[in-house]
């Protein structure tokens, strides 16, 4: 596939050579704790959520307010924000019970997609057989140069694609190592689009590659290698 190519239309690829062709029940199941994002299974949840996405409005107008502004109109919302969060500390915590299902699941807490982590954009996936698909906005928040996003948080994204993508290796392991060529900025406050898949697999290793594009302009690449855990 072209690396300058805007993301190409969704069709049916051959297996890579080397790379199990998993079925898609597997896939599915492999995939569960990312996609796709359940709708929330209380009320409790569902405000949980909605309490995630006023916190990153929160983090976004904090990020941009001026400093040369009103000094006591600052200090005021200061202290209304930390009284907010002492209130909210003092609600029951996740913590202080044992985890459900539906908590322990990475499209509830990961920094990445989680609808419950105000950290996460959120990222947005998607599957197509092998290949995995996400987009997301990065804010204010994940600035590093100017406009640009953090180039910390431009591998972290990848991370988190290639981590669903090598699901396409038939199981789950951890990130042995990440490689990422920042051919361009990130932007800020636009759509970036991924998509990852698995090339190589060797016993409990699998390579995954993936790729990210700014209004369809490919603005880094890498790979990775996941180690499934040892058989007991
Ligand atoms: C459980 C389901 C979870 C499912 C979890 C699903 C969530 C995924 C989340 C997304 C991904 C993440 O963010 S994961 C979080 C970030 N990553 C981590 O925290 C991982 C920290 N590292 C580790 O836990 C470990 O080092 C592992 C698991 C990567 C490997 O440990 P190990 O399994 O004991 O490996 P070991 O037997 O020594 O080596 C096996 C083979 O791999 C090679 N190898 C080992 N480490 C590396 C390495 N860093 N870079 C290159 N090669 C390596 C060895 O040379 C050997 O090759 P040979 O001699 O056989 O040729």
């Amino acid at each position: 596939m072209s690396t300058t190519e805007p993301l190409p239309a969704a069709e049916a690829a051959p297996p890579l050579a080397g790379v199990p062709d998993v079925p898609a029940d597997v896939l599915a199941e492999l995939r569960s704790t990312w996609l796709p994002r359940p709708e929330p299974d209380s009320a409790g949840r569902a405000e949980r959520h909605r309490l995630a996405e006023a916190a990153r409005r929160l983090i976004e107008a904090v990020k941009l307010v001026d400093p040369e502004g009103d000094a006591d109109a600052l200090g005021s919302v200061a202290d209304e924000v930390s009284d907010l969060a002492a209130r909210i500390a003092a609600l029951p915590s996740v913590e202080q019970r044992t985890p459900s299902f539906e908590d322990l699941q990475l499209h509830e807490r990961s920094p990445f997609v989680g609808a419950a982590n105000p950290l996460a954009p959120p990222m947005e996936l998607e599957a197509d057989g092998p290949v995995v698909r996400a987009h997301a906005v990065f804010g204010a928040a994940y600035e590093g140069p100017m406009g640009r996003v953090h180039g910390g948080y431009v591998a972290a994204a990848f991370d988190e694609v290639m981590g669903v993508a090598q699901s396409g290796a038939g199981a789950l392991g951890m990130t042995a190592y990440l490689t990422v060529r920042m051919k361009r900025g990130t932007p800020l406050h636009q759509r970036i689009d991924y998509e990852a898949e698995v090339v190589r697999v060797e016993g409990r290793k699998a390579w995954v590659e993936a790729r990210s594009y700014a209004d369809g302009v490919l603005v880094a690449d890498g790979e990775g290698l996941f180690i499934r855990a040892r058989a007991v």
